[in-house]
């Protein structure tokens, strides 16, 4: 998957809601992107009380208000890749895909592994939010189904074990196997390409890696393919806003015209980086943020 004119500096857009200590949603993204050599432009779902230890309160501006925001963009700017965050409720949900169609983007997607027919709409990454590190809910029950129909619009997802079990209609996975069948059945039923994210896996082959699998949707007549990325773990309590940062990595790589394959190794190196370096920061007494420029500030 490649755009057909990159920028030399491509616009990337965060749709996500916020976190005021800054290290995961809309301020994790713009981070992560200025790590990637992107421009980092944000439209906020909604606006959330928290720190490094929970979630206090959500308030939802009016959609119509949603909207304003996401068509003062794309009035103005040509983006390259967008990522998506907290969708929260059925309403934000169907008013971001109701926007996304006016830019080019449809319901179902005839070819789902890089959309090379796709001309030069945006890339899509989308992280499934629906639980916070804290254990607080970010999506309303009743929208998991809405979430569920709108997988397709989007060229890479990226759910943790949880995100992945609801998403599959099963029970969280214990060990990576367990995992990449999830991921492959999501793959395959909503022809998208799944990033099944290691992070919370406790088994044994666990304990001194993490390992992160891009599994491609199967078309018809072609074999399964699936690529397994491992890295060290980094035993820290600063976990917070690790999800959004490596969604928001992989949605500006691929606009500098990288593959899922070729971005992702990239982005684990820096997330390595950015969680080693996390002991740096002085920033609340839950799990902390990690440490976006650690590469750029070495
Ligand atoms: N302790 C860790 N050490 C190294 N990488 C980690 C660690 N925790 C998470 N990651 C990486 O950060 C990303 C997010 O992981 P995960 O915890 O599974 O998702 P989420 O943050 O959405 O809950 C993945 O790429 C994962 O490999
Ligand atoms: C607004 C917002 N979006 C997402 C997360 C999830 O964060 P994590 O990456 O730690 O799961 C969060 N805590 N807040």
């Amino acid at each position: 998957m490649s755009l057909t004119s990159p920028r030399s500096i491509p616009n990337i857009l965060s749709i996500a809601g916020t976190d005021p200590t800054g290290g995961a949603g809309i301020q994790a993204d713009l981070k992560s992107f200025a790590a990637h050599r992107g421009y980092g432009m944000c439209v906020v779902t909604a606006l959330v009380a928290q720190n490094t230890q929970g979630v206090r309160e959500i308030h939802l501006p009016p959609v119509s208000f949603l909207r304003a925001q996401l068509d003062a963009v794309s009035d103005d700017v040509a983006l390259d890749a967008i990522k998506i965050g907290m969708l929260g409720t059925e309403e934000i949900i169907s008013t971001v895909a109701d926007w996304l169609d006016t830019l080019g983007f449809r319901g179902e997607l005839p070819e789902a592994t890089g959309h090379d027919d796709a001309g030069a709409r945006p890339v899509l990454v989308l992280d499934p939010v629906m639980v916070a590190t804290s254990g607080d809910r970010l999506l309303d029950a009743a929208a998991e189904s809405a979430l569920i129909a709108f997988l397709p619009r989007a060229d890479l997802i990226t759910p943790n074990v949880p995100e992945l079990a609801l998403l599959a209609g099963g029970e969280p996975a214990t060990e990576p196997a367990g995992l990449i069948a999830q991921a492959r059945a999501v793959a395959d039923q909503h022809q998208v390409v799944v990033l099944a994210k290691g992070g919370h896996l406790d088994d044994a082959s666990a304990q001194e890696s993490v390992l992160d699998t891009l599994v491609y949707p199967t078309q018809s007549g072609e074999r399964a393919e699936e690529e397994q990325f491992r890295s060290p773990r980094i035993h820290t309590q600063n976990t917070h806003g690790t999800g959004c940062s490596v969604s928001a990595a992989l949605a500006a790589l691929a606009a500098r015209g990288h593959s899922w394959s070729t971005a992702l190794p990239v982005v684990k190196d820096w997330m390595t980086a950015a969680l080693q370096d996390s002991e740096r920061l002085d920033v609340g007494q839950g799990h902390g943020p990690i440490q976006h420029f650690a590469q750029l500030w070495r």
